[in-house]
This record gives C-alpha cells, sequence and structure tokens, in this order.
C-alpha cells in the first residue's frame, strides 16, 4: 500500500470520494485539530474510511494528514462552509448555555434545502460541534427524511439523543446506528433511537394524513424525553428534513391548498425557532414571510464540494442501511487491518436471527390501503367515507400478495388489549408455536378473521418495537421465513408493510 502525505492550509478541506474497491484510513501529524464532519480526529490514530463514503477534512490552520492510498477522486479547496458553521455554532453555544442558565428550551433547528444540498452534512457537523465542546450537551437529532435516514431504515423517522461525536466511517446511519443489544466499551457510533415506520421514501399528499399523525406522536415522545432529562431540553433539537419540504406542494390535500404543508406542520410540532435553508434565497424570503415571526429563517450557502447522489448511490445507501440494522457496524476491511499503530474503535458487529413462523402467526398489516365495495352497490345517495389512516390486513393466500411480501421489510409494532376495537372476536393469549422450527417466536399470538383488523388505527403511527425482513416463504407450509435482529421471541405478532421498502441480502 502506498501511504501519502497531504499538506492542507490554513481554513482549506481535503475532499474524496471513494469508489468500490477503496477502502482508506487517514491519520494526522500535525498538532492542532482537524476535524471531519465536526468530529474532531483523535491524534495519532487511523481513522478508516470505508468505500463508496464521500466527504470533507477539514483544518482550521495548517495540517498534515497521512493517507493510507490516495483515492482516484480527490482534491484540496480552500472554499469551504466551515466559518459559517462554526459561527452558527457559536450562536447556537450561547442560546444552549443561556437555556441551562434560565431552565428554558435550547435552540430548535430545523435544516433544509434541495436534493444533495449537504442538509445531513450541515445537521451533523453542527450536532458534532456541540458535543464536542465538552460541556455535556445531549442534543435531540429528529431525522424526518425516510429516503436518508438519519440512524434507521428506509422508510422511517427517528428520534435520537447522542451524547458523543458521531463518527463518519461509512456511508450508512450518518447520525449513528441504533444501539447494539450488547454492551459495548468502544465509543462507537451507537445511539439511543426511536423510530416510526412512514414505510415510503417520499412524503406525498396521498401519505400525508399518516405523516402529520408520525410527527405529532414524534414530537410528543421528544417533549417526553424533554421533561424527563432538562439537559435534553437545554440542549436543543436538530431536524435533517426531507429534500420534499422545498416543494409548496408536497403534502397538499383537496382540503388543505396551503404552501408548505409539512414543512409548517413539522415547525409548529417541534417548536421550532430556526431554519437553516441552504442555498435557495427565494425559498428563504419566502418563509420568512409564511412563518410565525418566532421563527428567524437563514441563509447558508451550499458547500462547493458536495457530491449530487445519484439513484444508484441511494439504492447502495440504503441497503447498507438495513445491513448494519441487522448485522451492525462492517468489519475493518482486509486491507486496513493490517495498520501499524492505534485505529479508531469500531462499532459492535450484530448477530441476526433466521426463523420460519406461519402466517397465522404474524399479521402484517398495511396503512391507508385497500378498497371498499363500488358505491354503485351501496344505497342511493350514500357514498364511502374511509379513513385515510385504515389499516388493511395483507392476505399472503393470492399468489400476488406472496409476491409483494417476499423481501418486505416490516415493521414490529406492539399492541396492548385497548387496542382491539370490540366487535372483533380476538383471543390475545400467550400461545407457544408447536413445531421444531419456530421455537419461541411469537409472545403473544392473535387469532384474526380473513381481512378483519380488529385494532384501532393508533399502531399505525405507534413507535415501532423493531424491523425484520421476510426472506422466503413456504406457501406449502404457509410459513414466513423471517430475519430478525435477535433471537427468540418477537416482541409482537403485528408488523407493518410500507410501500416497496425492500431488502435483498447482496453482501
Ligand atoms: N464539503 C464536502 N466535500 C465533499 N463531500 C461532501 C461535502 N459536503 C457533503 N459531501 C457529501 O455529499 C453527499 C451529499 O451530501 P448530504 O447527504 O449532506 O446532502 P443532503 O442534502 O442531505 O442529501 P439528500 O438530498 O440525499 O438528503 C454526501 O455523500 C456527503 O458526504
Amino acid at each position: 500500500m502506498e501511504e501519502a502525505h497531504i499538506d492542507l492550509e490554513p481554513g482549506s478541506e481535503w475532499r474524496f470520494e471513494l469508489e468500490a474497491d477503496e477502502n482508506i484510513a487517514v491519520r494526522v501529524h500535525s498538532p492542532d485539530p482537524v476535524y471531519i464532519n465536526g468530529e474532531e480526529f483523535p491524534p495519532t490514530t487511523w481513522y478508516p474510511l470505508y468505500r463508496y463514503t464521500k466527504g470533507a477534512i477539514y483544518a482550521p490552520t495548517a495540517a498534515r494528514i497521512e493517507v493510507t492510498s490516495l483515492p482516484a477522486s480527490q482534491y484540496t479547496s480552500t472554499s469551504t462552509i466551515q466559518p459559517h458553521l462554526h459561527s452558527l455554532h457559536l450562536a447556537l453555544e450561547r442560546l444552549r448555555i443561556l437555556a441551562r442558565r434560565g431552565n428554558a428550551h435550547g435552540p430548535r433547528v430545523m435544516v433544509l434545502g434541495p436534493p444533495s444540498s449537504g442538509k445531513t452534512t450541515v445537521a451533523k457537523c453542527l450536532v458534532n460541534m456541540a458535543l464536542g465542546t465538552g460541556l455535556g450537551w445531549n442534543v435531540s437529532v429528529a431525522g424526518l427524511d425516510p429516503n436518508s435516514p438519519a440512524n434507521l431504515i428506509p422508510g422511517t423517522l427517528s428520534l435520537s439523543t447522542p451524547n458523543h461525536p458521531l463518527p463518519s466511517h461509512h456511508l450508512a446511519h450518518p447520525f449513528g446506528g441504533p444501539p447494539a443489544s450488547l454492551p459495548s466499551n468502544t465509543q462507537s457510533a451507537d445511539v439511543p433511537t426511536l423510530g416510526w415506520w412512514y414505510g415510503a421514501l417520499e412524503p406525498s399528499s396521498r401519505g400525508t394524513p399518516i405523516w402529520h399523525k408520525l410527527v405529532t406522536s414524534m414530537a410528543e415522545a421528544w417533549r417526553a424525553r424533554c421533561t424527563e432529562d432538562p439537559n435534553v431540553s437545554h440542549s436543543g433539537l436538530f431536524i435533517d428534513a426531507p429534500s420534499a419540504f422545498a416543494n409548496p406542494a408536497t403534502g397538499q390535500t383537496k382540503e388543505d391548498r396551503s404552501r408548505y404543508p409539512l414543512l409548517r406542520a413539522a415547525v409548529e410540532a417541534f417548536d421550532v425557532d430556526l431554519v437553516l435553508v441552504i442555498g435557495l434565497e427565494k425559498l428563504t424570503i419566502e418563509l420568512q414571510r409564511l412563518l410565525p415571526q418566532s421563527v428567524k429563517v437563514v441563509q447558508l450557502p451550499k458547500s462547493g464540494g458536495v457530491v449530487d447522489v445519484d439513484d444508484a448511490h441511494r439504492e447502495l445507501v440504503h441497503a447498507a442501511q438495513v445491513r448494519n440494522y441487522f448485522y451492525g457496524e462492517p468489519p475493518l476491511p482486509p486491507e486496513l487491518s493490517g495498520l501499524l499503530g492505534r485505529t479508531t474503535p469500531l462499532g459492535l458487529q450484530l448477530s441476526p436471527h433466521s426463523f420460519q413462523i406461519g402466517w397465522d402467526a404474524l399479521h402484517v398489516l398495511r396503512v391507508g390501503e385497500g378498497s371498499a365495495a363500488p358505491s354503485s352497490a351501496l344505497p342511493l345517495g350514500s357514498s364511502h367515507i374511509l379513513s385515510p389512516t385504515r389499516l388493511t390486513r395483507v392476505d399472503p393466500g393470492g399468489p400476488a400478495h406472496v409476491v409483494r411480501l417476499l423481501n418486505t421489510v416490516l415493521a414490529i409494532v406492539a399492541i396492548t388489549p385497548e387496542d382491539r376495537v370490540d366487535k372483533a372476536e380476538i383471543k390475545v393469549e400467550v400461545k407457544e408455536e408447536e413445531g421444531e422450527d419456530v421455537p419461541d417466536a411469537v409472545a403473544g399470538a392473535v387469532d384474526l378473521e380473513e381481512d378483519e383488523v380488529p385494532f384501532r388505527e393508533e399502531i399505525g403511527w405507534r413507535e415501532v418495537l423493531g424491523f425484520v425482513v421476510i426472506t422466503a416463504i413456504d406457501t406449502q407450509r404457509k410459513k414466513y421465513t423471517i430475519l430478525s435482529p435477535s433471537p427468540g421471541r418477537l416482541p409482537s405478532t403485528i408488523a407493518l408493510a410500507g410501500h416497496g421498502i425492500e431488502w435483498v441480502d447482496s453482501a
């Protein structure tokens, strides 16, 4: 391996884009701090960067870095937005300190912009700057972009409260992976995380009703955390918003034709006081007029280094996110395992569990789908009123459904006896599955009539317990093969399917 040294001028950044066969490690040789996405490099320690990662290493003062091998695409630039972010960080830090003194809430910031404008990078830099101050902040991160989820898997919204700077070793999980089930003594990416299932990649007008419910549920959970732990409240919140928020029509319905309905609802739900708009002057001005006076709207320049990611790259990121959810952090690539000297400790690897479960033991539901009988079948003058957040049962019996369910990612949600609607004849009981291939697979089994969904709709926007994937379907024996993050019983028998969120392990 041919190592290279790069000398960085004060205030410059080294930008890199790693290809499929490029795993590298970087080590700092100069005394002053050098940063990656706001995280300070540990001194004289190899910092691995896995294939496909793109990013920049920023040196506020003159610095020398060593790279195990030079990537094909790399360059140094002095046009960086880091000084802007640093000024912003100082202003936010002042607000946090005032909040702690006066027992008030810290700054609540939404980062907004078009696709590939650097929203996630800006939010991550500001989070890491806060966590790197040594003042013990416990900043919250609301990941509202299901296409580029902060901590979980595609199709999810998440809320996390990291308390140590977030590393940037690989492309999955910019805000840290969800906590591993095992205790870890490494400074890994593990971050306490709550998740909600939107089940689609983009907020849309059709999904608007469930979107609003999910955001309200998240905001309630966040307020509860703030009440439990005043430090969470003082530390403030960063929202990584989807690029669809920048489109005034996203989320408009027949009843609500107002502009930016999803953006305004999120600002209200989380009581946002600062909106950072990357690059778009028109959007900045429009929001300054539209949002309440108490909300400041500030424009930030777009970094010249941000890479326009294409659909193929997004698919790669999505696959890596689901893989990391089940298998934990990827192991150190072989070409980096023999490096002399210290290497940054990485997160844990996990061992998921695969087992079979009967079709009748796991009830797969969808939110907002299904259709009623045709209006012509109703009495004259009457019409259907279907709830847009109704639950429908996915019956694996039909061949089309089997095809749709194969490789589908499912979110497991808890139910309580109160969730049952009374007309249904349901037995909620602990039912041990018989047979050699379903040991302890289900904690509480529920018998349902075909196509009947005897639960309150609320379970559709409830915080999820975890995720599984249907990796095979045995139509003869009517069983699913499920990949689950941990062995033993599933914590619930109710699973929500999304709209085309699938995963095939190709690693
Ligand atoms: N200054 C920089 N130098 C090099 N690469 C960068 C820089 N800033 C951001 N990137 C890279 O550009 C890509 C896009 O950035 P980022 O994900 O922050 O944008 P985004 O607006 O959040 O994208 P999306 O629309 O997918 O949500 C990422 O791979 C990121 O690591």
